[in-house]
């Protein structure tokens, strides 16, 4: 029996009264002050969860995923996604989803329930729009280079071993997107390490994909989908806790801190592979990194005659070409037919997925993800399996990672060096050294007024993985004398 599935009965069942949470997470005195009675009404008449909405767009962590990236470093192309591209996807097909699981949600809410099918929609969008606002610059190999560095570098190994306790050493050396996405939008946003965004419990809820930390055992991380990575660091446990409680998610059994997912979760997370697996191909094909027929061949069997979930995807795909209105279209139009039908269809079987398997979903024993529980699970999955292929290695790609790589290595060799050096002034009355004094002031002071050096060592991750691409190479070359 797999962790999944062995939440029995109805007393570990979830209620979608407490998921659908409108309460504020809020901070009194630097703790958090849970929800007591009912949620303040909001002032011009909005869904608290549109408000969610605008304030994860306004942040300035969401403005600059528009220079970070996706997939292809720093593109010369104007057209392929960023990070701020694919999230804008993302959180439109987020809301079709959340607005169309929400109908069936809502016609099943206790009577007297405020909640709204438009709320939900809101809900699963802002969860969406704020999905990937933790991640590094360079994607995946900026979190791979931050983690590398943090547990091979001298400095790693030589002064932090012995200075920080293990759950301390585990969050640096398992930096994450989706962690750091939780300490963006509940601490350094807006009000900083005050509740940051004071986003809904129903928000966050549904943005905690891994709700987990960082000390869970690789061994131990395929037991249940939510254990794959991260979720929260030890600097926002009481937060993730805070979240737990109000939504009334079931604890993990045998884990401190790790809890069943939300199910609206699995909404969020459908929207984010529908859309990269169907325009990370697009991007491929633009970029030549895969030929038009490989990416009509993976497309078509979604795309067309869906409702043929067994037929023949060769078979479909020489239907296909075989239509006169279709072979007459330019590549380009053939692509944007494709992606707009099979965006259109995913969203439907998962849709179905998640109205057939909700009660699993509020027991948290559903295995694996909403679209491998639809029949065009495997059509999506063959999408991702060309782009890890023929995509996401491609020859362009690896130099521009490789030298991202150096970048934040370099950067954090500086930026590391001057937390210590501040904390053992703090400590010891040690003079400042003049360049940890810079890059305190260039950090607006943080390093200094951190109260001790996990705290400064965060901060330091919170400045480098907020940077965009183009930014940390600028900072990278001025650090290194290259351009002054
Ligand atoms: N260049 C490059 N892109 C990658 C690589 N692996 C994944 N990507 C891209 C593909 C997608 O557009 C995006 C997210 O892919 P993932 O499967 O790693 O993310 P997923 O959303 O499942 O991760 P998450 O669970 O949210 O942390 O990153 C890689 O090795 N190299």
């Amino acid at each position: 029996m797999t962790l999944a599935s062995s939440a029995q009965g109805s007393g570990d069942k979830m209620r979608w009264e407490s998921l659908l949470s409108s309460h504020r997470l809020e901070f009194r005195d630097g703790k958090i002050r849970l929800p007591e009675g009912a949620p303040y009404p909001t002032p011009d008449g909005r869904s608290p969860f549109q408000i969610d909405v605008d304030r994860v767009i306004f942040s300035s962590s969401f403005r600059r995923l528009q220079n970070k990236t996706q997939v292809h470093p720093l593109s010369d192309n104007d057209h392929v996604h960023t990070r701020l591209t694919h999230t804008i996807e993302v959180g439109s097909v987020g809301q079709s989803l959340g607005l169309m699981a929400g109908a069936h949600i809502v016609a099943n809410l206790p009577q007297g329930s405020e909640t709204t099918v438009a709320d939900i929609g809101y809900m699963v969008q802002a969860a969406c729009l704020a999905h990937d606002i933790g991640n590094p610059p360079f994607g995946h190999s900026g979190e791979d280079a931050i983690n590398e560095w943090f547990t091979t570098s001298r400095i790693a190994k030589e002064e932090l071993t012995s200075r920080l306790t293990g759950p301390e050493l585990e969050d640096l050396r398992h930096f994450e997107g989706n962690a750091q996405g939780l300490r963006i939008i509940s601490q350094l946003e807006m009000k900083r390490f005050d509740g940051g965004l004071n986003l809904t419990y129903g928000t966050l809820g549904s943005f905690i994909k891994y709700p987990r930390n960082t000390s869970v055992p690789d061994a131990r991380r395929k037991e249940y989908t939510g254990l794959k990575k991260p979720g929260y660091y030890q600097a926002e446990r009481d937060i993730a806790f805070a979240i737990a409680r109000v939504c009334g998610l079931s604890p993990l059994d045998g884990f401190d801190g790790a809890w069943r997912r939300h199910p609206l979760v699995y909404l969020v997370e459908a929207a984010d592979d529908i859309c990269y697996s169907v325009v990370d191909l697009e991007d491929g094909w633009e970029l030549g990194c895969v030929s038009f027929e490989e990416v009509e061949r993976a497309l078509a069997p979604i795309a067309r005659h869906p409702e043929k979930y067994d037929g023949d995807a060769e078979q479909r795909w020489k239907d296909l070409r075989s239509e006169g209105w279709y072979a007459e279209k330019s590549e380009n139009d053939r692509i944007g037919f494709l992606r707009g039908k099979a965006i259109g269809n995913l969203v439907k079987a998962a849709v179905d997925a998640f109205v057939a398997n909700e009660d699993a979903l509020l027991c948290g024993t559903l295995e694996g993800d909403l679209l491998a529980n639809t029949p065009l699970g495997p059509h999506a999955k063959a999408c991702k399996k060309l782009a890890v292929e023929k995509i996401y290695n491609a020859p362009h790609v690896l130099p521009i990672e490789m030298a991202g790589f150096e970048v934040i290595n370099g950067l954090l060799d500086s930026f590391v060096r001057a937390a210590i050096d501040i904390d053992e002034h703090k400590n010891h009355g040690k003079r400042l050294p003049p360049q940890a004094d810079r890059i305190d002031k260039l950090l607006s002071g943080k390093l200094s007024e951190a109260p001790d050096l996990y705290s400064r060592l965060m901060r330091v991750m919170d400045y480098i993985s907020g940077m965009t691409d183009r930014y940390a190479v600028t900072l990278f070359r001025k650090l290194q004398g290259i351009t002054i």
